[in-house]
């Protein structure tokens, strides 16, 4: 990760252990400020001890964390006027009103009475949830819950938002909703931190993944250079022709060993190669002059789930 980038998070050699259980193992990694950054790893991986521990509920037996610099060894409260922390439990104000809820938690931050309302309606307005203003939480769905429960970690404006697993129990639309939500407040100039042990809700938002495993760092840096850790110089092309899958794979095989060709629809066809070998230019110069029509040729990249699987020893449940 490149040294300029200011870090919101930087933290070195983490150790937290509840008894004999190891929870955080040795962790270091670095989060760039204005990045919305992955935490991935399977159920019990540590990352709601690390996030625990990096708001400052919780204090490592080993190892430093900074927040803008910040130590939380020495510098919590100011810490904790900085960051907003979503946890994965949504809590016990269920027969609170929404606004009466955003209006507890401001004030329980202490901005005053007059500057509450307006504060509480932006909020709503960002939120998209100004029409259920006074409904009560438990008449929410449970992405207005989940939004609702951001908003709350919104209120004092803090710079860096950690998420646990915010999108857990989500149907696509409002898991949707929800990231959209978070783009927004990257726009914005927030730097968010979200764990998650789902791939899919990921791979689209983020800058940055860290990826984690029994406690451990196993990967830290861009989504598209984990794809590269994984993959080495193997790529992938995907191409439709006029005739048929089988008459390419075969034009393919008979002309190099070293080019694995496989049918994945009547007339679609993956072809993997190593590009220090081969490049995608002549695979298609070699169908072309055997007269195969190409419709279509696309480069096919590595997935976040084909990089965590490859990464991760135990995978995803
Ligand atoms: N207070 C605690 N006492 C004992 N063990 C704990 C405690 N908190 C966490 N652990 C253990 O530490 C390990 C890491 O737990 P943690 O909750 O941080 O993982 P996680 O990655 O957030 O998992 P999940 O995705 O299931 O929430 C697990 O084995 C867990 O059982």
């Amino acid at each position: 990760m490149s040294e300029e980038k200011k870090m919101a998070i930087d933290v070195k050699n983490l150790r937290k252990a509840f008894g004999n259980k190891i929870a955080v193992n040795n962790l270091s990694f670095q989060v760039p400020e204005g990045s919305i950054t992955g935490f991935i790893g399977p159920n019990g991986a540590g990352k709601t001890t690390t996030l625990r521990i990096l708001c400052t509920l919780l204090k490592p037996d080993l190892g430093s964390v900074k927040i803008f610099d910040l130590d939380t060894s020495t510098s919590a409260t100011k810490i904790r006027h900085q960051l907003g922390f979503m946890p994965d439990y949504f809590g016990l104000y269920d027969d609170m009103e929404v606004y009466e809820y955003l209006d507890f938690f401001a004030a329980a931050y202490r901005i005053a009475a007059h500057r509450r309302g307006k504060l509480v309606d932006d909020i709503l307005t960002l939120l998209d949830l100004t029409a259920k203003k006074h409904s009560l939480i438990n008449e929410l769905s449970r992405g207005m819950q989940q939004r609702l429960s951001l908003g709350r970690a919104l209120v004092h404006d803090p710079k860096l938002l950690l998420l646990d697993e915010p999108a857990s129990g989500l149907d696509p639309r409002a898991r949707m909703e929800l990231m959209e939500l978070l783009r927004e407040l990257r726009r914005m100039g927030k730097t968010i931190f979200i764990s998650s042990h789902i791939l899919a809700e990921l791979k689209n938002l983020c800058d940055f993944v860290v990826i984690i495993e029994n406690g451990k760092k196993i990967y830290n840096g861009t989504v598209s250079d984990a794809a590269t850790t994984v993959e080495g110089d193997l790529s992938r092309i995907q191409i439709t022709s006029a005739q048929d899958s089988q008459t390419v794979i075969n034009i393919l095989h008979a002309w190099r060993d070293d080019v694995k060709a496989t049918l994945k629809g009547e007339k679609v066809t993956l072809v993997e190669y190593h590009n220090l070998q081969i490049k995608s230019s002549d695979i298609i110069a070699h169908l072309v002059k055997n007269d195969i029509q190409i419709e279509e040729a696309a480069k096919i990249s590595a997935n976040l789930e084909d990089v965590f699987m490859s990464l991760t020893k135990g995978g995803i449940s």
